[in-house]
């Protein structure tokens, strides 16, 4: 059976690898992400200035997943340029740096920063990012995202990505569609971000889990799988030529095989990794070689979006 993804120029022994936020603040768990199973290494998204982020507790995990409000805690920017100047590439997983400025300014000046760079890094810009006051986050602002898109594009000229929040009706994945295909620089679309704003409830303690925003913040885990699959899908239909890569409720090979079947590229592991450790790399990739092998599939190409409908 072989794993191997190979997009953009880039070639992966295998389609996993994890989820901006997760193992991926420091130098420290970046390097436990590129020294494991894990076929490539994205970056905690980041800001110009390092930011601690909000008050703990922040995150919390469940029977069914996780929440979090993390409020974006990072080193800053020239830390994980740093980094990328230090990478190894030449060992042969790629390397992605998210950047989520907190305004369009922010993103413009790390973007423009990172085309000097001149480095083999590719950019996922976070789309959850916050739009101007009043206004939603930038994903859900259509109009908003075309003009950050277009002055994006006018500024870091090669390949990039965005990371998307998870849409919930055929007029959005429509809209965002056009958005996107208006680009031919934006090669890939990581979906979903975590679903905003849930509720995690103790019961014992009549309580809120995370202390931000009164408990609300962003589900992860199996609580997004079925949202992000059909996020998958839909974009994977709606933007010929480009790439969606998979994020959202992977725990085991079924999960990265769901998302491949969608339509999938390549697979981002989140909460599953914060909970288990960069051991959940070589499990999920042992279970998905096993369920090819079931299946008769040689490589991931025989069975990538081919999900059959009735
Ligand atoms: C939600 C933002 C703080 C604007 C961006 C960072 C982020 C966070 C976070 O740092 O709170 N958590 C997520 O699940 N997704 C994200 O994109």
């Amino acid at each position: 059976v072989d794993l191997s993804v190979s997009w953009l120029g880039l070639a992966m022994a295998n389609p996993l690898y994890n989820a901006s936020g997760v193992m991926c603040r420091s130098v420290a768990e970046l390097e436990q992400v590129r020294t494991s199973a894990a076929a490539a290494v994205i970056t905690k998204s980041c800001t110009p200035q390092p930011r601690t982020g909000n008050p703990e507790p922040r995150y919390c995990a469940t029977a069914l997943g996780s929440i979090n409000s993390m409020g974006l805690p990072n080193a800053g920017y020239p830390y994980y340029l740093d980094y990328a100047r230090s990478y190894p590439y030449a060992a042969g997983k790629p390397l992605f740096l998210s950047l989520s400025g907190m305004t369009l300014q922010e993103n413009l000046d790390m973007l423009s920063d990172l085309a000097a760079a001149q480095l083999p890094c590719l950019p996922e810009v976070n789309l959850s990012c916050p739009n101007l006051p009043g206004k939603p986050q930038l994903g859900y602002d259509f109009q908003a995202c075309h003009e950050a898109l277009t002055q994006m594009a006018r500024v870091y000229h090669g390949p990039f990505g965005v990371k998307l929040p998870p849409y919930f009706d055929p007029v959005h994945f429509a809209r965002m569609a056009a958005v996107l295909n208006a680009f031919p620089a934006l090669r890939f679309v990581t979906c979903i971000n975590s679903i905003g704003n849930g509720l995690v409830i103790d019961v014992d303690r009549e309580s809120v889990v995370i202390k931000p925003k009164d408990g609300l913040g962003g589900l992860g885990g199996s609580y997004v799988l079925p949202t992000a699959l059909a996020n998958v899908r839909e974009f994977y239909r709606l933007l010929p030529g480009k790439h969606v890569v998979g994020c959202g409720g992977i725990n085991s090979g079924r999960e990265a095989f769901m998302h491949i079947l969608a339509g999938a590229t390549a697979v981002q592991i989140g909460t599953c990794l914060y909970e288990e450790g960069e051991g959940a790399f070589a499990r999920i990739l042992d279970e998905l070689r096993a369920l090819m092998a079931h299946k008769g599939y040689q490589r991931l190409d025989d069975f990538r979006g081919k999900l059959k409908t009735l």
